[in-house]
């Protein structure tokens, strides 16, 4: 008996893949939870519910999926808040980020030291003007001078989608470091 689910190859790449681990999830489908195993090659991103896709037949994207996808406007109603377990099968493809859940809202939260307050003002510039770009936006806090720390979730569905992975995986890929302090670690 296949005891996983055979997904559609939408975007499997055309190089031979090591095994695959199974992956067990419980989903939610019609209002009810019903558990489905499904199969994630190593470096696959995992699922991603994207707008387009039938919920039952989710798209894999791979982890650089996140960088070339542009995020979607969030007032199309087919949008819906992900489910924990494929949060945490993204997770990580957002290297840094970390997956927090405030009053029942999941979020990536991100926290930085830069080296100066204007210079924290300059990195809220740099990511302002990749959220207008992508049409969608993170949450900037600016405490004690020089903590920056940015959240990022999906407000219209009161939670987190692709569009918030995106968003994470493109900040990661700004050019700040000459806005932060070095770790003393390094
Ligand atoms: C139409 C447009 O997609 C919406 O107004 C966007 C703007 N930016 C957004 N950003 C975030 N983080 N959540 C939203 O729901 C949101 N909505």
């Amino acid at each position: 008996m296949n005891r996983f689910l055979q997904f559609p190859q939408l975007s499997l790449p055309t190089r031979k893949l090591p095994p695959p681990f199974l992956f067990h999830g419980l989903r939610r489908s019609h209002g009810s939870y019903c558990s489905q195993v499904i199969e994630i090659h190593k470096d696959q991103v995992g699922v991603s519910s994207n707008r387009n896709s039938h919920p039952r037949f989710r798209t894999f994207c791979t982890s650089k999926d996140l960088l070339i996808k542009k995020c979607v406007p969030c007032n199309t109603k087919e949008l819906r808040p992900m489910a924990d377990d494929a949060a945490d099968v993204l997770m990580p493809q957002v290297d840094g980020w970390n997956l927090v859940k405030e009053d029942g809202i999941n979020k990536l939260r991100q926290s930085w030291k830069v080296k100066s307050f204007t210079k924290g003002l300059e990195f809220f510039k740099i990511v302002a003007d990749l959220a207008e770009k992508e049409g969608h936006h993170p949450d900037l806090h600016l405490v004690g001078w020089n903590n920056v720390t940015i959240e990022i979730w999906t407000h219209a569905v009161g939670g987190l989608t692709e569009n918030d992975f995106i968003l994470a995986a493109k900040i990661n890929k700004l050019s700040v470091d000459h806005l932060l302090r070095v770790k003393a670690t390094q």
